[in-house]
């Protein structure tokens, strides 16, 4: 029996890059179901974390720290091949120069965050002392030689002729692995599955169709994007097209090769299994 007392606590990510998925959502129909939480990725991981939300979107990373206790849905996600144009680092100096110098990390972040940490580590070989800061430029990069952005904040600061030299990290990714990159994935409390399998079958079912919706007629929020934040209708397209918001196949294998390095530089305690919902049973992929 569900226990049908007890609403969906869904959490929606305070970024444009969710728009596409999150646009036509049709949250009315759930008004005695379910409610919505919005925040930063990282207000959200915690709230997931500690059981305060059931579902909705989180940091990929986080879901490697508490896989245990979730489920990802298929077909959902914030991913990119390539370039993502919203999670950027800000530097003074080539890459090359600044891979051992100080950078600053934004604390709405733990996806970006630690990719950058293994590509930096991986890749360059470097081994920066990295600080936390409150998401801007200005303020990041008084003591420091580069700063990492994500969301409205990187998309922003990219519009600011800041001088700086800026590194897209999806781009970096792909260049290094020739792999998409999977920023937030569509998570869910084992917990909720288990006591209100229908409505979050449904709930499900509503993101896939406010997905769609969101990329059959994209002008609206296009136009909504403009107002609310600035920049060209062509930014916009081009934004929500270069984005992925699949989660299959491509993007597990990308995935699966982050944690992986999560693992090996210590950055995630222990190996992180894939478990994918599908229609009320859950897969584990393995390859
Ligand atoms: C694509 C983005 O991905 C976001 C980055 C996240 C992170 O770094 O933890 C979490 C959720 C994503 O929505 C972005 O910020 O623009």
């Amino acid at each position: 029996m569900e226990n049908k007392t007890k609403k969906i606590r869904i959490g929606r990510i305070n970024y444009t890059n969710v728009w596409p998925i999150f646009y036509y959502f049709p949250m009315e129909q759930f008004q005695e179901e379910a409610e919505q939480l919005l925040q930063v990725p990282t207000s959200l991981n915690k709230a997931l974390a500690e059981g305060k939300i059931d579902m909705g979107p989180i940091s990929s990373f986080a879901y490697g720290q508490y896989f245990k206790d979730c489920v990802l849905f298929p077909d959902l996600s914030v991913s990119a091949f390539g370039r993502v144009n919203s999670i950027l680092l800000f530097h003074r100096r080539p890459l090359e120069e600044i891979v051992h110098g100080t950078i600053a990390l934004p604390t709405t972040s733990a996806s970006s965050v630690n990719l950058l940490k293994i590509i930096i580590s991986k890749y360059y070989g470097g081994r920066p002392t990295y600080f936390y800061a409150s998401p801007s430029l200005d303020d990041m990069m008084k003591e420091s030689d580069a700063a990492l952005l994500i969301g409205d904040d990187a998309i922003r600061a990219s519009w600011s002729r800041s001088g700086y030299q800026v590194t897209d990290l999806g781009q970096l990714w792909n260049h290094w692995t020739g792999k998409s990159m999977t920023f937030a994935v569509w998570a869910i409390r084992e917990q909720a599955l288990r006591e209100r399998p229908e409505v979050v079958r449904r709930i499900y079912e509503a993101f896939c169709w406010s997905k769609e919706q969101g990329m059959a007629r994209p002008e609206e929020m296009i136009r909504d994007a403009q107002s609310s934040i600035g920049g060209s209708e062509l930014y916009w397209k081009q934004y929500f097209q270069q984005l992925t918001y699949d989660f299959g196949p491509a993007q597990w294998e990308g995935l699966r090769l982050y944690y992986q390095y999560g693992w090996e530089l210590g950055l995630l305690e222990e190996p992180v299994s894939l478990k994918i919902w599908h229609d009320n049973s859950v897969i584990q992929v393995n390859e």
